[in-house]
């Protein structure tokens, strides 16, 4: 049996602020799961310092779905994206030990490779619509066989997804929240447009994807979703705030265009009824914040009856160590969409060693046992904390808006 001896959060930014956290059994084994939430790391690092670990010291590392039960209904709270990362993290840490013991690769441990590899989408972005169009065609030629579309509106200074710099984008970009001002409708006339000429340019061997980022009203997402249908998007994300499942089902009246959600949930009963009523088509949920492997694998299989397909988030606020895990579920998986790649910098890179590799527009998590991704801890204390915050949105008439 291999304990519990030892477990710590290593809190690092090198570039961006990541939450690491480290557990290590009494046989020498040591696992790593991500506990990173943008915008409020510092409250999973003291849910899993101050209260967690204490937990978990002397039980069996083996015991996965007992531990997470014991996370989950033992601290009465349930649920909420602090609760559901940190058990996330211990999660994945104890699925890499598990497969570190088995000496496989934790996709072996989940019912082997379902498929040759992970289709990845890459992000072109641009002020303008030739900009994006022309980092796409750059995302095209790597061999991307899906690209993320985000193009700047015409009368906004800034929108969501458009980065100042061509491959890497971080929102969480002030140590108080940066003001931005929205305006739908400026933005329903330049999205059209944009994969009009996208089309154009790229063909329709590539799918193409847009994420809207919560800001629409249903029927706004509905007009939204019709406008787009003739370029065949491969899904419009986020089209609108999913607290209300229902009012998803207004949206699906008025288009056929495919529907993906579900970043910002934590657990399978944010999804459970746009799942069940076929309101979505993909479903985003992510091994750091909604509760690790073992809940992840709950919502596929209950996606999977509905013909729901995966599309894990995987923005550069996702830690590598969230990408490995990533990538050994996507893989074996019946129900796989498609997964998210925003690349990491060289910087978070050598923080976060790792097996993952991409060629071809598909991600592979390697064979090494486990995670396959380590930590040089060295390293990681060079990069100290630094708080950052994600923007918020205000209509034009001062109205605080969905970022
Ligand atoms: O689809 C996506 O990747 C976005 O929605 C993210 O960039 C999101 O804005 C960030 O992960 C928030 O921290
Ligand atoms: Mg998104």
């Amino acid at each position: 049996m291999s304990r519990i001896a030892s477990a710590r959060v290593i809190v690092t930014s090198p570039g961006r602020n990541f939450v690491t956290l480290k557990i290590e059994t009494d046989d020498g084994l040591t696992g790593l799961g991500d506990a990173t939430l943008n915008g409020r790391e510092l409250a999973v690092a003291s849910y899993l310092s101050d209260h967690v670990i204490p937990c978990l010291i002397g039980r069996d590392a083996h015991r996965i779905e007992d531990l997470w039960q014991y996370l989950y209904r033992g601290a009465y709270w349930r649920r909420g994206p602090v609760t559901m990362t940190a058990i996330a993290a211990v999660d994945m840490a104890l699925w890499d030990i598990k497969g570190k013991a088995a000496g496989l690769p934790l996709y072996q441990l989940l019912g082997g490779a379902s498929r040759e590899g992970c289709m990845v989408y890459g992000h072109a972005n641009g002020a303008t619509i030739e900009e994006t169009i022309d980092n796409a065609l750059h995302y095209k030629e790597q061999g991307y066989r899906a690209i993320r579309l985000q193009a700047g509106v015409p009368g906004l200074a800034t929108t969501y997804g458009v980065s100042k710099d061509r491959y890497f984008y971080e929102p969480a970009d002030a140590d108080l929240p940066t003001e931005a001002v929205w305006s739908t409708e400026k933005y329903l006339r330049s999205v059209a447009p944009l994969f009009e000429k996208a089309r154009d340019a790229l063909g329709w061997d590539v799918h193409l994807l847009h994420d809207v980022h919560h800001r629409l009203t249903p029927i706004e997402a509905g007009r939204l979703g019709r406008d787009l249908e003739p370029f065949r998007p491969f899904w419009m994300e986020d089209p609108t705030p999913a607290e209300n499942q229902e009012a998803f089902r207004l949206i699906r009246q008025h288009t056929t265009t495919p529907i993906a959600v579900g970043e910002i949930f934590n657990s399978i009963w944010d999804a459970k009824d746009l799942i069940q009523n076929q309101l979505i088509d993909y479903i985003r949920a992510t091994v750091v914040h909604a509760g690790g492997l073992t809940h992840l694998r709950r919502i596929a299989a209950l996606a999977d009856l509905y013909q729901v397909r995966t599309g894990c988030h995987g923005a550069t606020d996702l830690s590598p160590v969230t990408m490995a895990a990533a990538l050994h579920f996507g893989l074996s998986i019946p129900n796989f969409g498609v997964q998210e790649y925003m690349r990491h910098t060289a910087e978070t890179d050598a923080v976060f060693p790792h097996a993952y590799s991409f060629a071809g527009g598909l991600m592979h998590p390697g064979d090494a046992p486990g995670l396959g991704i380590e930590i040089d801890e060295a390293l990681a204390a060079k990069h100290p904390y630094k708080r950052a915050y994600l923007p918020v949105n205000r209509l034009e008439d001062g109205t605080l808006w969905n970022w």
